[in-house]
């Protein structure tokens, strides 16, 4: 397992030709205002791995993948998707990358066809291969119906699972997902699983963040922890969850509080 007090491992690597991860975060940093929301943070996601990236409100985990993926410009360092520099050569590094951000922003004003629609010749795509895949992944997501509604007349989880239609819909080798579960019911989740899992058993790799800790166990071969815009602990995990939950890591690692039963005694009275 890597701490932050460890040195880099050798995954971690400089340079574009260092391609053996599927991720790579070196040095990323971003203040906002007085407040820096991710210090000098360094991560490695290896190809072909299932990653879960865990840590408190406000650790930092949207900023960090939103300047892993090009959506937003990190004040320092630099993020290579397979590769590729992903602000040196953007172009390159979003053909390779679909991603999933946290409230992304969509035309309202479409319906889940169009949009799919609308992505895909965005991407360059020939206009038979995106109606029969638009077909497919609404089919997939339990989505046709919808398919003829207006974004804007979606409930959160549909929008969930739209937005991960868009993110596949031009076959990238990695997923980027910020928070893929939240809203979505179970059985939506489980055919989301099942599809993260097959895309990467044939060799693809998922990063995807969450609350959801048992979620994280059952789905990921690696794990992140952020805290404080520092990744604190990283690799396969079992190393980083030691013999106890993740959740229970978890705790340890951040140093949560064990109380809660004491004050706001108002309320209990
Ligand atoms: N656009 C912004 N302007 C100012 N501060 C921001 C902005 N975006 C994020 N922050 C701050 O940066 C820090 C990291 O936020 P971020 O959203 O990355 O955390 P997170 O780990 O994704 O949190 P959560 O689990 O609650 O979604 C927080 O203190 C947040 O308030």
């Amino acid at each position: 397992m890597e701490t932050e007090f460890d040195p880099p491992s050798p995954r971690i690597g400089s340079g574009a030709s260092d391609d053996t991860s599927a991720m790579r975060l070196e040095s990323l940093g971003k203040r906002f205002g007085d407040k820096t929301a991710v210090d000098r943070l360094h991560l490695s996601v290896p190809r072909s791995s299932f990653f879960g990236l865990v840590g408190p409100n406000g650790a930092g985990k949207t900023t960090t993948l939103s300047m892993a993926v090009g959506l937003l410009r990190p004040d320092s360092g630099s993020a290579h998707i397979l590769g590729a520099d992903v602000w040196q050569d953007p172009v390159r590094a979003k053909e390779l990358v679909g991603v999933l951000p946290d409230g992304m922003a969509m035309p309202e004003r479409l319906t889940g066809r169009e949009l799919l629609t609308y992505t895909g010749l965005l991407r360059g795509i020939d206009s038979g291969t995106v109606a029969q895949r638009t077909e497919e992944l609404l089919d997939v997501l339990e989505l046709t119906e919808a398919g003829r509604t207006l974004v804007v007349d979606y409930s959160a989880g549909m929008r969930k699972k739209i937005g991960l239609a868009a993110a596949m819909l031009h076959g990238p080798k990695l997923l980027v997902l910020d928070e893929p579960f939240e809203a979505v019911d179970p059985v939506s989740a489980g055919t989301i699983r099942r599809i993260l899992q097959r895309f990467v058993t044939a060799g693809n790799a998922v990063v995807f963040s969450s609350h959801v800790m048992a979620l994280v166990e059952q789905l990921c071969d690696q794990v992140a922890v952020i805290a404080s815009g520092r990744v604190i602990a990283s690799g396969p995990l079992d190393e980083v969850r030691a013999g106890t939950s993740l959740e229970d890591a978890f705790v340890h690692l951040v140093g949560g509080r064990t109380g809660g039963g004491e004050g706001l005694s108002w309320l209990a009275s």
